[in-house]
């Protein structure tokens, strides 16, 4: 089994480093850096793993993966792009940075992975796209499935639709948050106690979660199912449309997707 170096483990580095962990990766095959050693020592007291600092894991680890914010990456591969010896993976979770940014900074020939994965990464259900980038070839994406697949799902994509994957999945778990808290909110304006509230909700949205997984059917034939003639939810749907919910993703996505495009000018 490969040795793992996370180089900046804050909420994604550590989501990864215990989904490692749960499927069984050996703790003295991860190896973790922290910007404050009291991070460190957390982390080495909560995990069981050592910590390093960037240019040891550089040189220990088999595969490198970035786990800093896009904003912090240049500082990085300032510091141990150029010593990353020949042969070394660099998985990159970061978001809108293309690969061609590692590339540009790391020694010529190292393979590059692009992975947008998300937060329910903490309870086995992440969503994970994978995309090579520069010298990565089948085997390389073999190795990010093999570390991301006991998180959840993955998906191969190429790197040209990571932008809007990040906007769509990578972000997504925020804009359900969001939905569950605006009706559990609504659940107090209808005269519900909070916490009856937030279990009708939470139950609802995974119950539709889950028949959205499993049950094979659009989730136009799933609305229409629960959509009574004259009755209740075709009220609330009327509101939903003339406030312009469904415009209102649209451009919210479409945002995202403009925001992780930004970042990577930016970081040029
Ligand atoms: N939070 C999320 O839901 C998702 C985040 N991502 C990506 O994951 C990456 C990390 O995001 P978060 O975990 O949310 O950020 P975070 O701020 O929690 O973690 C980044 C960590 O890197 C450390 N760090 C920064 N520079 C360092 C250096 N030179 N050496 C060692 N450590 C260093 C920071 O101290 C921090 O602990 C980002 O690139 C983000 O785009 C991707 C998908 C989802
Ligand atoms: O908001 C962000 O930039 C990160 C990337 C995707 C989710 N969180």
């Amino acid at each position: 089994m490969h040795t793992v170096a996370i180089l900046g483990t804050g909420k994604m580095g550590e989501l990864v480093l215990a989904g490692l962990l749960r499927s069984g990766w050996p703790a003295d095959r991860l190896l973790i850096t922290a910007r404050r050693p009291e991070r460190g020592a957390e982390l080495a007291a909560k995990y069981g793993v050592t910590v390093v600092t960037n240019a040891e894991a550089v040189e220990r680890a088999e595969i490198l993966a970035i786990g800093v914010k896009p904003q912090d990456a240049g500082t990085l591969l300032d510091e141990v792009g150029p010593k990353v010896p020949a042969g070394k993976l660099v998985v990159s979770l970061c978001a809108g940075l293309p690969t061609g940014f590692f590339a540009a900074r790391l020694p010529e020939g190292t393979p590059v992975v692009r992975v947008m994965t998300n937060t329910p990464a903490l309870v086995d259900q992440a969503m994970t796209a994978i995309s090579a980038g520069p010298h990565a070839n089948g085997e390389h994406l073999a190795i990010a499935e093999e570390m991301f697949k006991p998180l959840g799902v993955t998906l191969r994509v190429p790197e040209s639709q990571q932008d809007a994957v990040t906007a769509l999945s990578g972000s997504g778990p925020a804009y359900f948050y969001l939905l569950v808290e605006a009706m559990i909110d609504a659940g107090i304006l209808l005269g519900l106690p909070r916490q009856v509230a937030h279990e009708l909700i939470v139950q609802t949205a995974i119950g539709s979660a889950v028949m959205l997984r499993d049950s094979g059917e659009h989730p136009v034939k799933l609305r229409e199912a629960v959509t009574s003639p004259a009755g209740t939810t075709i009220s609330a749907i009327r509101e939903l449309e003339k406030h312009g919910v469904r415009a209102a993703l649209l451009a919210a996505l479409e945002a995202a997707r403009d925001r992780a495009r930004e970042i990577a000018t930016q970081s040029v």
